[in-house]
């Protein structure tokens, strides 16, 4: 458990008399590139701001590895983020440079090595094109890449995607998730992302974290798909379905 980067234990979650996550336990290890999937309402996102410190209430015990919990070490790309306004004036450089704020005492002052952290995460995520454009000029693929850039710019060891792709067409997606695998295998950043798309999901992350307000499963894509618990959970054909895909692509919608 101390080797872990992050422990939860039974992890129970209200929202007034609502229960939304009950008795989740989990541990998340070096190296880990987890897809947090499951259905709408099924507690993945009340499950990552949990993890992120930013509900105020809730039973059960989250633990980070003591060498992580010092300073700011979780990068986080929040649902929805994607801005549609074409008259938000903000460059994309300026948008980066929040990510750095966090750590900053006052007065918060930009330094040479700030500017440099900046230029090398755009670099690093192929968009020092786009430096001095404003955001709300860019495709939906590129302002991701930009968020992802103020999510990264920190260096965090741990990195949390909130449907990342929702707003994204499937070879932008394919990208997007390529970029962040690059980022697991050769930054060694730890990578929860969560998603509805099972398929996208488990093609590139190490293990699927299923919640249906509790754990359903937790383990390696290749056991999600031909565990008979699962099978008997979704039954053959949806199993069939978020594993193997579909002729017709609609594989990625996961409502029940
Ligand atoms: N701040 C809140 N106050 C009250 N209820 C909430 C709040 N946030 C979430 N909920 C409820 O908690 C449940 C879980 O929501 P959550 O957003 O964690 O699910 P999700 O799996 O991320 O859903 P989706 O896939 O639709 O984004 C839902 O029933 C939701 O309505």
């Amino acid at each position: 458990m101390v080797d872990s980067i992050l422990a939860v234990q039974n992890l129970t979650v209200r929202y007034g008399k609502h229960e939304v996550l009950s008795k989740i336990s989990f541990t998340v290890e070096a190296g880990d590139y987890i897809g947090v999937v499951g259905p709408n309402g099924s507690g993945k996102t009340t499950l990552m701001k949990a993890v992120l410190g930013l509900l105020p209430l809730y039973e059960g015990k989250i633990t980070f590895h003591p060498q992580l919990a010092e300073g700011h070490f979780i990068g986080y790309l929040p649902q929805k983020a994607v801005s549609s306004d074409r008259l938000f004036p903000a460059k994309v450089k300026e948008i980066v440079s929040i990510g750095l704020l966090a750590n900053k005492k006052e007065p918060k002052f930009f330094s040479a090595r700030d500017y440099e952290r900046i230029d090398a995460i755009l670099e690093r995520l192929k968009i020092a094109d786009l430096k001095d454009k404003k955001i709300g000029n860019l495709s939906g693929g590129q302002q991701q890449r930009v968020l992802l850039a103020r999510a990264m710019v920190n260096s965090p060891q741990m990195l949390i995607l909130d449907e990342p792709t929702s707003a994204l067409d499937p070879q932008i997606r394919e990208e997007f998730y390529e970029l962040i695998e690059g980022l697991n295998r050769d930054d060694g950043v730890v990578v929860m992302v969560v998603s509805h798309d099972v398929g996208s999901v488990g093609k590139y992350t190490k293990k699927m974290l299923y919640l249906d307000r509790r754990l359903v499963f937790y383990g390696g894509y290749d056991e999600f798909c031909h565990s008979q618990e699962m099978t008997e959970y979704f039954g053959f054909l949806a199993q069939h379905q978020f594993c193997w895909g579909h002729a017709d692509g609609k594989h990625d919608q996961l409502d029940r």
